[in-house]
């Protein structure tokens, strides 16, 4: 029954029961162009669209009559204790999405306790997401500036502010190609602003602009040594975000990092990478627990998650469905999101007999044989 009185569409009354649902809500209720825009995937979208469809050629092997009458999700991440292990990838512009952005995804990631990866192109500022959600944990994802000076100031004022540790995306020394954008024009429309860096990028306007900001901002001349100039101005931990094989694994131990996000920006950059959840394995293999492994990309269900987990991730992060969520109720919106994953991670772990994430092993996973 379409309890909405509308022709087969969605709306805000209708029972949200998957994340798709919340898909399918965003896409009916965006500016096409800003559907567009969070959607996109590179070039002909390959990889975006294998990050979901990787999840669905791996088989689990469940185990029966383990007493799963208790179940905890509850794990660690950087050694604080989260309900559960997803958090919030970082994601740009969510007050396209929602009037309130960032800060309604604060307050949901801070009442579900979980992580939020604040992008470092909010369209709230740092001191504003902090204000709305003082006992929240939080990540900060950072860009490394041409004017080293900027990353600097931010990495200063975000550490001030109690973020918890750095996310280094190391996968945009150039913005990927995303035709719908091209087509589409794509900018930040004139009321919204990066408020990290309100006044600063207004300055530079003068330039070429992508995505109505400041062109070439970003150093496609970032390489390993940043890495080093990064420690050398923060005391927070440093995680690598945009990993994809065991070379850069082990470059990054070795470059004293406490983690690594397996990730593919979902697809949005490189066309024909690796889905993320391919890629985990031979990183895992490599890093040997020697720091945290990461992965987000096509995380859309909570048997995704107990995947994740089963082959080495120690907590996954979700980009576009916290967007989804916004677009749907704003703060309730993504609060649902992320409750009804954790709900179905936790029937996922019990319907494979695991009662707790330590339970979660690779040998819950099925390989094939060649
Ligand atoms: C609309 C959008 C904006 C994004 N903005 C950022 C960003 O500002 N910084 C960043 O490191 N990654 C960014 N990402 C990549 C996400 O952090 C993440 O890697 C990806 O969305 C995960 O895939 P999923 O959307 O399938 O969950 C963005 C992704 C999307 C979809
Ligand atoms: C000028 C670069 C804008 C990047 C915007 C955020 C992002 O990473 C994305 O994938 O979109």
């Amino acid at each position: 029954m379409n309890i909405c009185n509308r022709e087969g569409g969605r709306c805000a009354e209708m029972a949200m029961v998957c994340l798709t649902d919340f898909e399918e809500y965003a896409k009916e209720h965006l500016s096409k162009a800003t559907w567009d825009y969070y959607a996109a995937g590179a070039d002909e979208c390959c990889t975006r669209d294998d990050n979901l469809l990787a999840y669905k050629r791996i088989r689990l092997r469940p185990r029966i009559l383990r007493d799963v009458s208790v179940s905890d999700t509850r794990t660690t991440v950087q050694g604080t204790e989260i309900s559960f292990p997803v958090g919030i990838a970082p994601t740009a512009f969510h007050c396209l999405a929602w009037h309130e952005g960032e800060v309604a995804t604060a307050r949901a990631t801070e009442a579900l306790n979980t992580c939020y990866i604040t992008s470092t192109y909010s369209t709230c500022s740092v001191e504003e997401i902090v204000a709305a959600a003082p006992n929240g944990y939080r990540w900060f994802q950072l860009y490394v500036y041409r004017d080293r000076k900027l990353s600097e100031q931010i990495v200063h004022r975000v550490e001030a502010l109690g973020y918890k540790a750095l996310v280094l995306t190391v996968d945009v020394p150039y913005t990927g190609k995303r035709r719908n954008d091209i087509r589409n024009q794509f900018k930040l429309p004139p009321h919204l602003k990066v408020k990290n860096f309100d006044g600063v990028f207004q300055q530079e306007t003068a330039g070429p602009e992508e995505y109505g900001i400041p062109a070439n901002t970003l150093d496609p001349s970032i390489s390993w040594k940043d890495v080093y100039w990064l420690q050398s101005i923060t005391r927070l931990p440093i995680i690598i975000k945009g990993i994809l094989t065991k070379e850069d694994a082990e470059l990054a131990v070795e470059h004293g990092v406490q983690g690594i996000i397996v990730s593919n920006h979902g697809g949005r950059q490189l066309d024909g990478g690796p889905a993320s959840i391919d890629a985990l394995s031979e990183i895992v293999d490599t890093v040997q627990g020697r720091i945290e492994v990461y992965l987000d990309g096509g995380i859309r269900t909570g048997s995704d998650v107990l995947k994740a987990l089963a082959l080495g991730a120690k907590c996954v992060f979700i980009g576009r469905p916290a967007v989804w969520g916004l677009a749907y109720k704003g703060e309730e919106g993504v609060r649902e999101v992320l409750q009804i994953l954790n709900d179905e991670f936790r029937l996922s772990m019990a319907l494979s007999g695991c009662r707790n994430v330590a339970e979660i092993n690779r040998n819950l996973i099925q390989f094939s044989k060649l």
